[in-house]
């Protein structure tokens, strides 16, 4: 295997240039870059999409539009949302899974559900769910602690450790009854029948496929699941202070919709933890690389008290870290582009839009933009410390606008104590040095899972 190429950076350090795919050829159109979406969206989009800051691409009658400057996409997602709606797609691909949930409904029924759901995600909720984390990530790292030095997929850990943050977050219950069914039903979506197809994009909603009906037999397990972990829960209730994130989700609906209820719980739990787990993935595997970075975050951890109950303040006071994980997010956005459908003729940039358009938002060429970024192609935290922030709409993982991501904060707090906590007590290496790939296909993942080592520190 080839070995991964390193360059001294500005400052004189040796700084990691991670490998990245390849972009399309140049002349692929609309419905190539649909059908390279199911393989992997690093490589769907070519060059072009790039220098143009809003490209049309005529497909089958319809136009779809790839919007991948900073500016096309605060316009769409931040000025005029009022000019676009979700996708039809979106319904196709994560309907199975989220059904009515906030992310997925629309208009007067979104508002209302985003206005209910707000006080569940305001800063006190990182306070609240902060000892979660912690305790997950303690009894997560204790076996793996207990073996150093033998090599470890680090991939799993971190989807199993985000999923037991999720549920545990959620649900203040022991993952043990319900956590490998609920893992095993979402990575049998996300590998599978969850993956966009072109059809996704190109077909009307109501006209079912193949993969509709799978899709539907899967949601009636999936729900079933969900029911069945709700139930066992309320059971478990006990009066007092709200302490999990059901606590306020219930709170917030009251027993007005059950079933709406059942939704915006799958919804956090799909929302937060596969996207998460990629995340704590990603950073690792850049700080494997990177041993001036894992020495920066170790000596930050050290200061700050990472158990349950130093968590809530810990998360605010690792700035290094925070770093890394921005920095992470930024070459491997977990949701790796978003889309919306024009709902009237209008300019956008200055280029005209059709009704009906579709209009794919790749973050992955707007994070790695020459013309945004300085040396895009590597590895540098440091980029988020200094005095200059990166401009709101160069950097947009959690996207921007009225549909920002509601979870925003909290998976970066999560990421945040996971890898201090991590760090502070071990070393990570690779065991070996060959390329890792992101494949964006339902979100980032790896195009393998290499094998890690923690090693003792002083
Ligand atoms: C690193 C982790 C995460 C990433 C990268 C991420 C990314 C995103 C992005 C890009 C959007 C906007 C999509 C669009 O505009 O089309 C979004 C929406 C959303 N996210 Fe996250 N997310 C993460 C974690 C979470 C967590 C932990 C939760 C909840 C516990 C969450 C809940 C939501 C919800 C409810 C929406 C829909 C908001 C709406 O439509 O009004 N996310 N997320």
């Amino acid at each position: 295997m080839e070995s991964i190429p390193k360059v001294p950076d500005t400052c004189g350090q040796v700084c990691f240039t991670p490998p990245m795919p390849p972009l399309a050829p140049d002349g692929v159109g609309a419905l190539g870059i649909l059908a390279g979406l199911r393989r992997n969206a690093y490589s769907a989009f070519p060059p072009r999409c790039r220098e143009q800051p809003v490209l049309v691409l005529p497909m089958l009658g319809r136009d779809v539009v790839i919007a991948a400057g900073p500016q096309a996409m605060r316009d769409v997602l931040a000025t005029r949302p009022g000019l676009y709606r979700r996708i039809a797609a979106g319904d196709r691909i994560f309907g199975a899974l989220i059904g009515r949930g906030v992310a997925a409904s629309e208009g007067e029924a979104w508002r209302r559900q985003r206005r209910i759901l707000a006080p569940a995600f305001t800063p006190r909720t990182v306070t609240l769910l902060a000892p979660h984390m912690a305790a997950c990530t303690e009894a997560a790292l204790g076996p793996l602690e207990a073996s150093r030095g033998e090599p470890l997929d680090l991939l799993g850990v971190m989807q199993d450790l985000s999923l037991a943050v999720a549920c545990t977050s959620m649900f203040s219950l022991e993952t043990k009854a319900f956590g490998p069914q609920l893992r095993d039903m979402l990575h049998f979506y996300a590998d599978g029948i969850g993956r966009p197809r072109a059809s996704d994009f190109i077909l009307p909603g109501w006209l079912p496929t193949l993969t509709t009906f799978r899709r539907s037999r899967f949601r009636r397990r999936w729900r079933a699941l969900i029911l069945a972990i709700i139930a066992r829960r309320r059971a478990s209730h006990s009066a007092g202070a709200p302490r999990d994130l059901f606590d306020l989700l219930s709170d917030a609906y009251g027993d007005r919709d059950e079933d709406l209820l059942a939704d915006e719980v799958s919804t956090m739990i799909f929302a937060g933890h596969e996207t998460t787990g990629l995340t704590l993935f990603w950073a690792c595997y850049l700080l494997a690389n990177a041993p001036d970075w894992r020495r920066a975050v170790r000596r930050e951890a050290r200061q700050v008290d990472l158990s349950p109950v130093g968590a809530g303040s810990a998360a605010g006071a690792l700035p290094h870290t925070r770093a890394v994980v921005e920095e992470a997010l930024r070459l491997y956005p977990p949701a790796y582009m978003t889309a919306r459908q024009a709902v009237a003729d209008h300019e956008l940039c200055g280029v005209p839009v059709r009704r009906g358009a579709i209009v794919l938002m790749p973050f992955t060429l707007l994070h790695t933009d020459p013309r945004l970024w300085v040396s895009p192609e590597r590895f540098d935290p440091g980029r988020f410390l200094g005095p200059e922030k990166p401009d709101r709409y160069s950097f947009l993982p959690f996207g921007a606008g009225p549909r920002v991501c509601m979870g925003a904060q909290l998976a970066t707090s999560e990421a945040v104590l996971v890898l201090a906590r991590l760090l502070r007590d071990n070393d990570l290496v690779l065991d070996e040095d060959g390329p890792v790939l992101p494949v964006g296909a339902f979100a980032t993942r790896p195009n393998r899972s290499p094998a890690f080592r923690l090693l003792p520190c002083a």
